[in-house]
């Protein structure tokens, strides 16, 4: 049995290297990880320009302004955003300028247009107030040859945004990686099959498949086989070539249990056998030529702690995303945890905040073949081995899932 960072080390250092790259139009990019650099070609903004509607002045000639004694100037011009100023401003005048357009050559203050009016066709400033500070300058946000974002970025509205902005209407992007997907078991009938004694519905290839997308995997269905190691290998090499296969179910010492029995067949070099958590100990991985062969449990519970634990990271690291790890946070216990194991156990809880501390309460319907805590769950909430009583409001690590 093997501790579970050193499984996720191991998983790691075997994982396949990056997927291929492509060019995609941003409408397309949402959710999907960036595989280059993109560095700025252009100051942000690209020119000084205005924060809001107004005139722009010469600061010296309005900076006794107020109600009573107005500075008096004279338009020039009146400068839409998109346009550009055609005049520069000398003392004793104003472009009349509209919020996002070009600051006029010899301007270096903006009076906001309710500041001002209009006496004997003169154009009168108010006050002086923030004039000289309503300018965004030029490369105040990004400057030239700035580094932007950074090649493993998720890309989300942010980025879209900013990869708009500087002119990548095509970035460069990580395929996802396809991943199979094999529910073993003759127990096992499809969603639609009516109900048969002794049978029971197949719920992990559904649930693998979410968790698959949520990591940014490709998820593609081998299907449902019973336990029968020829037809488990017709299975899995239908589809050949793909960088991580998961199977469930057989994965533990029954008579029917063939997990062990099909890496001997293949050859596949074990990683390990068994990792130290509860539930989710029953999980074996090797090296299938290229590729990750790896066999969870079938309870449906257990299975997906240890996809949670495992497989979640090496997918987002294999998909290209920089920050691939769990996130993870102390929190409080709410309520009392009695159960004790000799082993460390991962808790399916919901975390929440309550004046400023973030508490996690343990779910109901905790058994490793049970779903239904699994479904309210947003954390993982770790319970020490060899673990006494642990009272409320005692501090824990926990697994933060995405949401
Ligand atoms: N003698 C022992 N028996 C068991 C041990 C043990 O140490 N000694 N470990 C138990 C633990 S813990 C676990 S976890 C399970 C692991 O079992 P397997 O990985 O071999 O999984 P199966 O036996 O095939 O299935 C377990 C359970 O899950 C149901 N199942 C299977 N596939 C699916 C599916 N696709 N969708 C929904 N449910 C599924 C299956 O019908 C079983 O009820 O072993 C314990 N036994
Ligand atoms: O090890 Mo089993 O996976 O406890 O549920």
């Amino acid at each position: 049995m093997i501790v579970l960072e050193d499984a996720l080390t191991l998983l790691l250092n075997h994982a396949p290297l990056h997927c291929n790259t492509t060019r995609l139009p941003l409408a397309e990019c949402f959710g999907r990880i960036l595989a280059e650099d993109i560095t700025s070609t252009m100051d942000f903004p690209p020119f000084n320009r205005s924060p809001l509607d107004g005139y722009a002045v010469q600061f010296k000639d309005i900076i006794h302004a107020s109600a009573e004694h107005p500075a008096l100037l004279t338009q020039i011009e009146s400068v839409p955003a998109g346009s550009v100023p055609y005049n520069t401003i000398s003392s004793g005048q104003a472009t009349r300028i509209m919020t996002g357009a070009k600051i006029p050559e010899g301007a270096d203050a903006v009076v906001r247009l309710e500041d001002t009016g209009t006496v004997n066709s003169q154009i009168a400033i108010w006050t002086a107030e923030k004039a000289a500070t309503n300018i965004c300058s030029q490369g105040e946000e990004i400057r030239i040859n700035e580094k932007v974002l950074t090649a493993g970025t998720l890309l989300e509205e942010g980025a879209l945004g900013l990869l708009s902005m500087l002119g990548h209407a095509n970035p460069l992007i990580f395929h996802k990686p396809k991943i199979g997907i094999l529910a073993t078991g003759s127990e096992l009938l499809s969603p639609s099959d009516p109900m048969k004694p002794g049978k029971i519905r197949d719920s992990n290839s559904y649930m693998l498949l979410a968790k698959v997308l949520k990591a940014g995997g490709e998820p593609v269905l081998l299907g449902r086989v019973e336990d029968n190691l020829s037809s488990i290998i017709t299975k899995l090499s239908a589809h050949p070539n793909l960088p991580l296969y998961i199977t469930t179910g057989g994965a533990s010492v029954g008579d029917y249990d063939l997990m062990e029995k099909l890496f001997q067949e293949l050859q596949v070099p074990l990683l390990f056998k068994g990792v130290a958590i509860k539930p989710g100990m029953p999980v074996l991985a090797g090296i299938w030529k290229n590729s990750l062969l790896m066999a969870l449990s079938g309870n449906p519970a257990a299975g997906s702690v240890s996809f949670e634990m495992l497989i979640t990271p090496l997918i987002r690291k294999i998909a290209g995303l920089r920050n691939w790890k769990h996130k993870k946070s102390t929190v409080k216990l709410w309520g009392t945890f009695k159960k004790t194991s000799p082993t460390r156990r991962f808790v399916w809880a919901r975390w929440f905040v309550k004046q400023g501390t973030i508490y996690a309460e343990p779910l109901s319907h905790q058994g490793n073949g049970m779903l239904k805590s699994a479904l309210e769950a947003n954390a993982l909430l770790e319970i020490p081995a060899h673990n006494p009583i642990i009272e409320n409001g005692t501090e824990l690590e926990a697994v933060l899932l995405q949401l």
